[in-house]
């Protein structure tokens, strides 16, 4: 039987962009990260994840919007709905529950939708998401910090008005079970209600970039491209500069 217990400390120090540098949160996910691969948690990945959650009411615009991220920045995009509906689609044993959830416009499990995003996580080789729909409440939230061990980088609120998020899912057309008059009265309420404190945590946090999500889908973009684009103009090597002062590996063979 053997045991391995890993400790260290570090000192960051970041001489860039200030303001961005903050958001970046780079220390906490990088720190957790190093714990839980000492753990044997997840497999090392070469690069720290580069988190971003992609909220905003049903129909707001938030699938349309990452197509144009994926296609702009190179980000793995996990649609946290697209993932569920993949489970009934497979008849998992979770399948006939999250169907009647989403019907109802009700929120799966926590535990449930964030094992599927890890997963989904684990097997990419890309090191920058797009968590899409995700996490619709406070609970939701408090999971994936948890279960996953990292905070977002980057908050998208994509803000619609309701008869506006209304209309687009009633005229969306790709068969969805909650695409309905009677299913979205449901979802908007449960979002005012679970969603909206989650969107109102992270910009207390200054993590949240609101988007009008009215206009053209091009308009909006010119919204969300120079959020980003910002991120992409810190050149690699300077975006952080760390050293890790101790590092102790105790292997006991006992
Ligand atoms: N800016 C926009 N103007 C009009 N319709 C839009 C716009 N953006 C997206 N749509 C349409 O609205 C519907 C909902 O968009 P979607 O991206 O699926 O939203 P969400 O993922 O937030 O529910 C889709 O049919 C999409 O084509
Ligand atoms: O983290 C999530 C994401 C989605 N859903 C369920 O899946 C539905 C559809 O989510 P999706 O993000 O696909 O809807 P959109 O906002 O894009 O219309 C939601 O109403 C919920 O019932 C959930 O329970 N947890
Ligand atoms: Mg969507």
């Amino acid at each position: 039987m053997w045991r391995r217990v890993a400790s260290l400390s570090s000192s960051i120090s970041s001489s860039f962009l200030a303001q961005t540098a903050s958001r970046l949160n780079t220390w906490e996910s990088l720190t957790t990260g190093i714990a839980q691969q000492a753990k044997g948690v997840i497999a090392p990945k070469e690069k720290t994840p580069f988190i971003t959650f992609v909220l905003g009411g049903p129909g707001s615009g938030k699938g349309t919007q990452c197509i144009k991220i994926v296609e702009t920045f190179g980000f793995a995009h996990l649609s946290a709905g697209d993932l569920l509906r993949r489970e009934i689609a497979s008849k998992s044993a979770d399948g006939a529950m999250i169907l009647n959830t989403i019907k109802e416009g009700k929120i799966v499990p926590s535990q449930v939708t964030v094992k599927l995003i890890q997963k989904e996580m684990e097997l990419s080789d890309n090191h920058k998401f797009l968590i899409d729909g995700f996490p619709r409440t406070e609970e939701n939230r408090v999971s994936f910090e948890q279960i996953i061990g990292v905070e977002p980088n980057v908050v998208l609120f994509f803000d619609c008005p309701e008869e506006e998020m209304v209309k687009r899912v009633l005229n969306r057309n790709e068969g969805r079970v909650d695409d309905n008059l009677e299913t979205i009265k449901k979802r908007l309420t449960v979002f005012q209600a679970l969603s909206l404190p989650v969107i109102n945590y992270y910009s207390e946090k200054g993590k949240l970039y609101t988007i009008k999500a009215i206009g053209t889908e091009d308009e909006i973009f010119e919204q969300v491209r120079p959020i980003f684009a910002a991120f992409e103009a810190i050149p690699l090597n300077t975006r952080w500069n760390w050293n890790i002062s101790a590092l102790v590996v105790v292997i006991d063979m006992s």
